[in-house]
């Protein structure tokens, strides 16, 4: 059997609307994410259990992990035996943690593994971006490279190999609280402007490239002072109840970035301090949260999507 994890992760790091994903490890040593097994079976079975899996369509050719089933078997691993593969769906539908990549990523690079299939990174990121593409409401890297390959990365069609690792300072916490409410992608795209004005498009390369720069020459406290998400944030805050209160209230509590992960509800925030960090989770336990809703004070997840055990 191979067992397969794969990470929650912030989409649109602040600067980097679709370019820019950091993949998420909990300080408690908890996993946040996905888990696809897969072993061989008589025939093709799929299962699909953990706590969200009830927020999930019940017929299986609806999920994305037997999508992705389906699609191997016929493109690309037509001899593959027939598998029993099951998703354990731990990350809850339209977050903002990049739940659909964490399925999509999990999924292939568990089908990759078990077929020996030994795809290129790049030809298993096209893959797992189309298939993100498919709900989401746009064709988009920033869940799916960090979700895969870990850490902080630039994404995108214009970067080699569709992505590049970025530093960050070993000190930052970041704190990830979903309020227990969804929020669908596609409609969280669809109250975006459709254009940029020459000024908008001119800072937001600006402020991409200054910080990516800033960490590279690890002048990490520099790109704080300019996290800051001009392009998304304003359009999506008033579609999530709490997010502006919790903008104002988190900087006095030692916050030195308050944001939307991904599209959203979820919000995070970047802390310097443990101390800011348990300040700033309590607040949002306190303040942000439902019954539904859970915060993690985290660092980032290095290791990306991984094999849990091989039996
Ligand atoms: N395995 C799966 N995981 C997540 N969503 C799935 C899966 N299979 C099918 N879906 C469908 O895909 C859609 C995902 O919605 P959406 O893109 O808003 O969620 P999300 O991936 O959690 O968002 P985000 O990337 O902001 O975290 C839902 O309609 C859901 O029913
Ligand atoms: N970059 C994506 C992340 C959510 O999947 C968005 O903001 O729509």
């Amino acid at each position: 059997m191979i067992e397969v994890y794969a990470p929650a992760s912030i989409g649109n790091f602040t600067v980097g609307f679709d370019s820019l994903g950091a993949a998420l490890a909990p300080i408690d040593g908890s996993l946040l994410g996905d888990v696809v097994t897969i072993c061989e079976a008589p025939r093709d079975e799929f299962i699909c259990s953990g706590e969200y899996a009830h927020k999930l369509p019940s017929d299986a050719n609806e999920n994305l992990a037997y999508q992705c089933l389906v699609h191997f078997r016929t493109h690309v691993a037509p001899n593959m035996p027939a598998v029993k593969l099951e998703l354990k769906k731990n990350l809850p539908i339209g977050s903002g943690l990049g739940s659909s990549a964490c399925s999509v990523v999990a999924a292939f690079a568990a089908l990759d593994k078990f077929a020996q299939t030994n795809l290129s990174q790049v030809e298993l990121i096209e893959l797992m971006a189309d298939f993100e593409g498919l709900v989401s409401g746009g064709r988009h890297y920033d869940n799916i490279t960090p979700c895969y390959l870990g850490g902080l990365q630039l994404t995108g069609d214009l970067i080699p190999n569709k992505s590049i690792a970025l530093p960050v300072d070993e000190n930052w916490y970041y704190v990830a609280a979903f309020p227990g409410f969804s929020l669908n992608t596609a409609k969280a795209r669809s109250v975006l402007p459709k254009e940029l004005s020459m000024h908008a498009g001119v800072e937001f390369a600006q402020r991409l490239s200054a910080f990516s720069s800033l960490l590279l020459t690890s002048r990490f406290d520099e790109a704080l002072c300019i996290m800051q998400d001009n392009i998304a944030e304003p359009h999506r805050a008033p579609l999530i109840n709490g997010f502006d209160q919790a903008k104002l209230s988190l900087p006095e509590l030692g916050a030195e970035v308050v944001s939307i992960s991904g599209a959203g509800p979820t919000l995070f925030s970047v802390c310097k301090t443990l101390e800011a960090a348990e300040q700033c989770a309590q607040w949002l336990e306190e303040n942000y949260i439902n019954e539904q809703g859970f915060c993690h004070i985290c660092k980032l997840d290095n290791d990306g999507t991984r094999q849990l055990n091989v039996l």
